[in-house]
């Protein structure tokens, strides 16, 4: 038997719910063979597959070394652990979860300083009054040198935290920090403040491919039945489906519809009975209903789509451009 394909799922933090319920939603339903506490898994249909279950940080690392095929990570994870990013992994795409900024936050008590630019003047002050370098507390070492840097600023020094990041400035064993945030509780109650343009990193939660894995042709076919499946979901997700009876819809409505609505006619015009099916944004529905009945439609139906599986695969041709640059 061929080598399995591996595909790397948060198994605890902020990502595994969320991760879980989107494979769900795809209609793939991963398994834990020997329960909760089991690290390996499987999905239902898909016999060659073997889900590792990790940490979101070990997940871009796996990823980076080719010990997975796919993994759901976040893109901060990504960046910070991988070098090279770009030619080692490909984000395939962004999963709609796991928001989350990566920041450079200071004391709310320094007023004067609310820009980058601020704190590099700062920093400057500091090393010249206080004979040595501002600290800076965080996770992010490689996102921090590479954005300090982009900015000029080289008076400073990391002092690693993998935890509690935020406490550092009032614990005394920082001055700053670059840490990760979503809704800027924890910096609040913290008296920290993001600079003006203090921000990383917007990261979410992406499906993730690895270069480096072992891309036989049986993984190949595996990748694509997977991202055929979610593919198909996220098709689903964009539009609601419209149908109604309407002989008189011709050409030139449709396309007036998709140009005002983002309207989508799948399966081409109305039937000779004048039954036309649409697909339309969700927030575009009323005013789509609203158009049709003004030009002769007397019934409207809307309902929610869980497949729209296209001939085309949008995710699978991204990943095959990325196999092959
Ligand atoms: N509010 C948030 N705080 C932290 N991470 C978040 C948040 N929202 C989304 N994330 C995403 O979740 C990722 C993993 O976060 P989390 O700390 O929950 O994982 P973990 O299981 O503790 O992983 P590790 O043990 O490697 O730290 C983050 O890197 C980020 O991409
Ligand atoms: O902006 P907020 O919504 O307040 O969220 C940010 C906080 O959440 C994360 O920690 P988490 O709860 O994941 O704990 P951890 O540090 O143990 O991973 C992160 O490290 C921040 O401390
Ligand atoms: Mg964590």
């Amino acid at each position: 038997m061929s080598a399995p394909f591996v595909l790397a799922v948060p198994s605890k933090g902020r990502l595994q719910e969320n991760a879980e319920g989107f494979f769900a939603r795809a209609g793939l339903t991963l398994s834990k063979a020997g329960g909760a506490r089991d690290y390996r898994g499987t999905i239902a249909g898909l016999d060659n597959v073997e889900i590792a279950y990790l940490s979101a940080s070990e997940i871009a690392s796996q990823l980076a070394r080719g010990m997975a095929h796919l993994g759901v990570t976040g893109e901060d994870l990504v960046h910070e652990n991988i070098a090279d990013a770009d030619t080692r992994v490909a984000l395939i795409e962004r999963l709609g979860f796991g928001y989350a900024d990566v920041v450079v936050a200071v004391p709310q008590a320094w007023i004067d300083v609310r820009t980058m630019a601020d704190l590099d003047d700062v920093t400057t002050g500091f090393r010249e009054q206080h004979h040595r370098r501002m600290r800076v507390a965080t996770k992010f070492i490689n996102l921090t040198r590479a954005f300090f840097s982009s900015h000029g600023i080289v008076d400073y020094r990391i002092v690693e935290s993998t935890g509690a990041t935020e406490g550092a400035p009032a614990a005394g064993t920082a001055e700053l920090i670059v840490d990760i945030t979503t809704t800027g509780a924890t910096l609040a109650a913290n008296g920290l403040k993001i600079l003006d343009d203090g921000v990383i990193l917007r990261s979410q939660a992406n499906l993730v491919a690895s270069r480096d894995a072992e891309w036989s042709p049986e993984a190949r076919e595996t990748a694509r039945i997977i991202l055929d499946h979610i593919a198909a979901r996220a098709r689903a997700n964009q539009y609601r489906e419209v149908r109604t009876r309407f002989r008189q819809c011709d050409a030139a409505l449709l396309s007036e519809a998709h140009r005002n609505f983002g309207v989508e006619a799948p399966f081409g015009g109305p039937t000779s009975s004048g039954m036309l099916t649409l697909h339309c944004p969700p927030a575009k529905l009323y005013a789509l209903a609203s158009f049709l009945r003004d030009h002769g439609a007397e019934t409207v139906s809307v309902v929610s789509l869980d497949y729209v599986f296209d001939r085309e695969n949008p995710l699978f041709a991204k990943l095959e451009t990325f196999l092959r640059r």
